[in-house]
């Protein structure tokens, strides 16, 4: 593909994200599937919209003193505007020059004489006199929120939260590409197995320290190995890994997996009971219920059974008191995982953090019946929110006074996330700068004996 029609295709991307809110990273896969496009032009088509898209506020701060009348311009100027400052600012590999170029044929192209010459000159203006500084921003969330490129709302919420100084850290780190992580399927290979295959085969990965079964890769695409193509591995963050890990599973257990799709958890649970037991993985959506069943398929896992359901009318379908072990991964606002889907710290609001808390403690009053009177039942989410996670488990408690948290938990935690600043006594929540993995909360529940 040549330059030009691969810029043309990201500013498709972007522009529609911008716009309508779609998923960048379903865009991107639609425009790679689409075109055949070959690995180069994967990374750098996949590095202008995900860098674009991170940074739009900056970007924003950036040539807003470059432009008149921002507020007329066509969204697909601006986004124009947007992504050939992240290139020029962010990226060494292409030349100012050769990116106005490009900007100008992509211009007249798509726009009228004036529409050219605008940017031309914003961006010969910027090549020339340099960004703004962020210094000149005296409000210290503002300036966080504009360097970071994250909601000023979001980022006073959890500086309330969680202080300005980790807030700051979290932003920062929301800006990197995530790192691949793969979890060994230990029913056919064991993590030493795997790991030397790869290494023979050029990848440079290492152990991770968060799961016993994890493998952290830096370079190589695990995605063309036949050890992923066979079931051997499953792509899965760190932190989700660590859920199964503190379930305390053992062969022949009943597991109610309640929000169960696309699969990574029930299919990790049903790993490490060996593929004995019974995995019971429901889900609200018929078609991400068929996503579980695959999954389990693909591994080789026959201990799985899917099937829909709203999970707060679970207790009238099953009888109380049926599983030894629960696992509610809710539904929640996401902001755990905006280094690989930066759309959702733009399109979430306070009102969905509200409405998610809501069903979460729905969810978690329906489910909790389920738990065997010696079970335990293990809360988590992708989102880093008290109002997602310990307030919900402290609104369960306090209504439910017969249920604490396993003090347990917090023994068999990984050596490494005992004294995280996001341990409290309702469970663990994980910074993306802790171990450079999304933000997670976890904790686990059970009755008091
Ligand atoms: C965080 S995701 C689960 C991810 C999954 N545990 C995994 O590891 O692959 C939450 C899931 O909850 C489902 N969900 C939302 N509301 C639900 C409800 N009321 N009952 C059951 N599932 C629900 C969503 O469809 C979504 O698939």
């Amino acid at each position: 593909m040549s330059e030009m029609a691969l810029r043309n295709a990201a500013l498709d991307i972007v522009s529609r994200v911008g716009e309508n809110g779609g998923y960048s990273h379903l865009l991107i896969h639609q425009t790679i599937e689409k075109r055949g496009l070959s690995d180069r032009d994967t990374s750098l088509l996949t590095e202008i919209v995900y860098g674009t898209i991170q940074r739009k506020d900056t970007l924003d701060y950036y040539i807003t003193p470059f432009v008149k009348n921002k507020k007329k311009l066509k969204p697909w100027v601006l986004w124009l505007l947007y992504m050939s400052c992240y290139q020029m600012v962010y990226l060494e590999r292409v030349p100012d020059h050769a990116i106005i170029h490009e900007a100008v044929e992509i211009a007249k192209k798509r726009g009228h004489k004036g529409i050219v010459s605008m940017v031309n000159g914003v961006l010969r203006n910027l090549q020339r006199k340099g960004v703004p500084s962020l210094d000149q921003i005296d409000d210290p969330i503002e300036r966080v929120a504009i360097e970071t490129s994250h909601p000023k709302w979001m980022v006073k919420r959890w500086s309330d939260m969680y202080g300005l100084e980790e807030t700051a850290k979290m932003c920062r780190q929301n800006l990197e590409r995530p790192t691949m992580s793969v979890r060994v399927n230990t029913t056919r290979f064991s993590r030493d197995q795997v790991m030397e295959t790869l290494k023979e085969d050029g990848f440079d990965c290492e152990e991770s320290i968060l799961s016993p079964q994890g493998i952290i890769i830096f370079s190589g695409n695990i995605l063309h190995h036949s050890i992923f193509k066979e079931g051997g591995v499953t792509v899965q963050d760190e932190s989700s890994m660590l859920v199964a890990e503190m379930m305390n599973l053992e062969e022949g257990m009943h597991v109610l997996d309640s929000c169960s799709a696309p699969g990574g958890k029930s299919t990790h649970i049903a790993e490490k009971m060996n593929n004995t037991g019974q995995v019971a993985s429901f889900d609200l959506h018929k078609k991400k219920v068929k996503l579980v069943a695959e999954k389990a398929n693909q591994l080789g896992l026959t201990n799985i059974s899917t099937a829909q359901a709203d999970a707060r009318h679970l207790p009238e379908l099953i009888g109380a008191e049926s599983f030894d072990r629960v696992l509610l991964d809710a539904p929640c606002s996401g902001l755990g995982v905006v280094r690989g889907k930066p759309d959702i710290k733009y399109s979430k609001t306070e009102d969905d953090i509200d409405s998610l808390s809501a069903i979460q403690k729905e969810l978690l009053e329906s489910v909790s019946a389920l738990m065997k009177k010696h079970g335990t039942l293990v809360y988590s989410t992708c989102t880093v929110d008290r109002q997602e996670n310990e307030e919900v488990i402290q609104s369960f408690l306090s209504r439910h006074p017969d249920f604490e948290v396993d003090k347990a938990f917090f023994n068999e935690l990984p050596e490494e996330c005992k004294d995280l600043p996001g341990i409290s006594e309702w469970g663990l929540q994980l910074f993306p700068q802790d171990f450079d993995t999304d933000g997670f909360f976890l904790t686990r529940l059970k009755r008091k004996q």
